[in-house]
């Protein structure tokens, strides 16, 4: 399968226009499946592009604001029927892009085409509550308004799934937008893009602006005119995003790291428990905010756990995404897969046991991607880096614990509290892992990854401003509510 025959530069789209950067620089998309692979050349925007777009949002926002949220839902139910039509070429390039398998790319779009439909059905349900005055004779209500111009900064790990969640409440609520997608990732963005523009979305009301997040990104967090932010990414970003939109009084909205445990009990299906850490830990190469990365595994049914867990990750056949039988692709970028390496470096020099991996695949067949090891370690204690640090790859930690209660205890001393499973027939240990576990999403035999586009999604400490996305729970960061007082 192939739908790209030649090198395209995509565009920058603001008021409707596809149009070069001002200062007419591009950067290079590669393919980190194969580095001599470039997918796109995308706009390496400067300052007054993004104020052209931020222009444009703002003055689009007057109309668009006006309009009932059921006419905006109808547009993103357009967008979700463009996006459907390129399901397979927007995955395609999602793959070429970043690594993830062309299934899991797929099911991705698939994501984002129902996180459409499911907000252009928001667009049509009820936005306040009718709350008892204290006056016999008075009318009291709430209703919400739109931010006004959100701005969006989003990562490379889920070029779709992503940005989509986060533009499409915004505009079902009556806000305009103003994306800065993943450089990496840009050209699967831009496709994104084009597919809002098929829908007829009125000029202004959706504008994107590729570049540097050192540039485009901080001048989002900078820019007076810019109401709300909302980022996923990595901590050092998410915590400049916050206190620049502090200090200037926008709302904003950060979803970053994790540390996810998972907990195998004495009485755990270990073959379930097995599948689910490998799937939560492994897929995408380790690289979502709710991949499993500490294992903590009941004495008892430890070594059986650990042979079945080796047995089947020796299995992972490593390779391009595009390939049908590759279950694991590359890491997304050589960044990332320096960081990887560095932390599996980092385990080993602090006195973890290497059990399988912990390096590049030796194949020769891989020699051109950014390609790594499925990797575990044992004999992981509670403060090494490994134990602490968000990895992002394909790297799983063993650790040995007598009680659940230890489990929980050490399972809750990160600074982040994104994700958790526990895997366990005994309604006890649920139940305290339920109560005790410090993590926005709690999982019971399911593995730690895997969001609900109708749920609320966010963590706890460290992993997100305390703010919830997704679902219904969209609403609170894109509208502010007004308090309505009527007495005729
Ligand atoms: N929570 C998550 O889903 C993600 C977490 N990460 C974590 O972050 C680490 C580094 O990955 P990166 O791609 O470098 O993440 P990052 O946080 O640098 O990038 C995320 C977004 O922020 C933008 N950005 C970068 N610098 C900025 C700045 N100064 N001001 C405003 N926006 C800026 C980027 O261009 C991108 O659009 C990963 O190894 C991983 O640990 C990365 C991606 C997603
Ligand atoms: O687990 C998922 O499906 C979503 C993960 C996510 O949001 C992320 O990695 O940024």
């Amino acid at each position: 399968m192939s739908f790209e025959t030649t090198i395209k530069t995509y565009l920058n789209y603001i008021n409707g226009e596809w149009v070069s950067a001002a200062v007419n620089q591009v950067d290079a998309s590669v393919n980190p499946a194969n580095i001599n692979e470039i997918v796109g050349y995308i706009q390496k925007s400067g300052k007054e592009d993004l104020d052209k777009a931020v222009a444009a949002a703002k003055k689009a926002q007057v109309q668009w604001r006006k309009l009932s949220g059921a006419a905006r839902g109808e547009y993103l139910y357009r967008i979700a029927n463009a996006l459907e039509k390129r399901i397979d070429e927007v995955a395609e390039t999602m793959t070429r892009e970043m690594g993830k398998t062309f299934a899991e790319a797929k099911g991705e779009t698939a994501r984002g085409i129902a996180i459409l439909r499911y907000y252009a059905g928001e667009g049509m349900r009820k936005i306040g509550d009718v709350i008892p005055s204290t006056d016999s004779e008075a009318l009291m209500f709430t209703t919400r308004v739109p931010l006004g111009v959100v701005g969006v900064i989003t990562p490379w790990n889920f070029p779709v799934a992503i940005p989509v969640w986060k533009m499409a409440p915004a505009l079902v609520y009556g806000n305009t937008v103003v994306l800065k997608p993943a450089q990496e990732t840009a050209v699967t963005a831009a496709k994104v893009i084009e597919c809002m523009d098929e829908a007829g979305l009125p000029a202004g009301v959706v504008n994107m602006v590729t570049g540097n997040g050192s540039v485009i990104g901080q001048g989002i967090i900078d820019h007076p005119d810019i109401n709300g932010i909302t980022f996923t990414g990595s901590n050092q970003v998410g915590k400049m995003v916050g206190q620049g939109a502090l200090a200037r009084g926008a709302k904003y909205q950060l979803e970053m790291g994790g540390k996810n445990p998972v907990i195998v009990a004495a009485d755990a299906d270990l073959d379930l428990a097995v599948e689910a850490t490998i799937s939560g830990g492994l897929r995408s190469t380790g690289q979502k905010c709710t991949a499993t990365s500490r294992v903590f595994v009941q004495s008892d049914v430890y070594d059986e756990f650990k042979e079945k867990l080796l047995a089947k990750v020796k299995e992972i056949k490593i390779g391009n995404g595009l390939d049908g039988d590759t279950w694991m692709g590359p890491c997304a970028s050589e960044n990332q897969l320096e960081t990887v390496l560095s932390y599996i470096r980092k385990g080993m020099e602090e006195g973890a046991t290497l059990l399988c991996g912990g390096g590049k695949p030796q194949d020769d067949e891989l020699q051109n991607g950014f390609y790594v090891q499925p990797t575990i370690f044992e004999n992981v204690t509670p403060k090494m880096t490994i134990s602490q640090e968000e990895i992002f790859g394909p790297v799983l930690a063993l650790i040995k614990v007598d009680t659940i209660e230890e489990a929980l205890t050490l399972a809750n001393d990160v600074p982040f509290g994104l994700s958790a499973s526990i895997f366990t027939k005994d309604i006890g240990n649920m139940l305290s892992f339920i109560n005790e576990i410090e993590a926005g999403l709690v999982r019971i035999n399911a593995e730690s990854a895997g969001v609900e586009l109708q749920a609320p999604f966010g963590g706890m400490k460290q992993s997100s401003s305390h703010s919830r996305e997704q679902g219904q729970a969209a609403i609170e960061f894109f509208t502010s509510i007004k308090t309505v007082f009527v007495k005729a």
